[in-house]
């Protein structure tokens, strides 16, 4: 791997991708961009590369389709300057469960959760053979909040996080960082997509402060960061409640409120 590692960015043609896309220019990191709209990509690596002076390719895919699956995958299996994947493309829908396409829905699955898993999976074994190396992975406050009413979305996003946990606790010992970036309301074309105004809304971060924040975690090496949430202490003591359950998790024995009477 080169000293300073290349960073493929998924979903770089807009919104939170494009500005991770900027901020790791500035920090002379090359740049391999995916996204569909080739224009937009290109658009941005004409401006980053006359401002930055980085190498920047442009690797057009839908992610939703096997060969522009396949397309990434092999960059990111073939490609050793590659050290480190933003996995940030993803969608939202508008509308309830009931309401909602359930062709729609798989094929957000498809792009939130599936994708992250084959790209994590393309690139993982290199990085790991290296011991070192970094997959960021963009999830939402969302899924932890199922409250929040959107529920595949939101399921798409707990997924993300379980996944970065996991693969943390998998690749951490062999080198490899791995971070789960939970944004809040950010105003991105995200919103337009759903047929919502981010306009309209209250406390929305603007996308340049949230990378910066997630890009702060990032430096600290944080498994999990939540820029939007102000108390530390609060996701601190949600997850430390579900550790301290795991030593009372698994036994032979139902717990005794299910126990019928003999
Ligand atoms: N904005 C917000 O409020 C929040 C966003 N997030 C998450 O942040 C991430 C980025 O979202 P955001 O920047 O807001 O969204 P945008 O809609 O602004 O950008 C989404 C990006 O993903 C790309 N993309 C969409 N579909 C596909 C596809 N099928 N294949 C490849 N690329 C695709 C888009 O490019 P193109 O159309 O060219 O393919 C675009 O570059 C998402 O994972 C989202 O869930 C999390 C919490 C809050
Ligand atoms: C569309 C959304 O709900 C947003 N991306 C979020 O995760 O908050």
């Amino acid at each position: 791997m080169t000293q300073i590692p290349a960073v493929l960015i998924t979903g770089a043609s807009t919104g939170i991708g494009a500005s991770y896309a900027e901020r790791f220019a500035r920090r002379g990191h090359a740049l391999v961009l995916v996204a569909r709209d080739a224009t937009r990509m290109e658009a941005l690596a004409v401006r980053l590369r006359e401002e930055t002076g980085v190498k920047i390719d442009i690797l057009p895919a839908d992610l939703t389709q096997a060969t522009g699956l396949a397309t990434v995958e092999a960059r990111l299996r073939d490609d050793a300057r590659i050290g480190i994947l933003v996995n940030n493309a993803g969608a939202a829908i508008g509308g309830t469960f009931l309401d909602q396409d359930v062709d729609a829905m798989t094929r957000l699955v498809a792009l939130n959760a599936t994708a992250l898993v084959r790209l994590s999976r393309a690139i993982a074994p290199r990085l790991a053979a290296a011991g070192e190396g970094a997959i960021i992975n963009i999830g939402s406050v969302v899924g932890v909040a199922p409250e929040f009413g959107m529920t595949v979305y939101g399921a798409t996003k707990a997924f993300v996080l379980f996944l970065s946990q996991g693969l943390a606790q998998e690749l951490g010992p062999k080198g490899v960082y791995i971070q789960a970036v939970l944004p809040a309301t950010t105003r991105t074309e995200i919103w337009d997509h759903v047929g919502a105004d981010v306009n309209a809304m209250s406390n929305v971060m603007e996308v340049g402060d949230l990378v910066d924040a997630a890009l702060v975690g990032f430096d600290r090496r944080e498994p999990v960061t939540i820029p939007p949430l102000h108390d530390a202490g609060q996701w601190e003591a949600f997850d430390g409640a579900r550790k301290a359950m795991l030593g009372n998790i698994v036994n032979a024995l139902p717990a005794e409120r299910y126990r019928t009477p003999a």
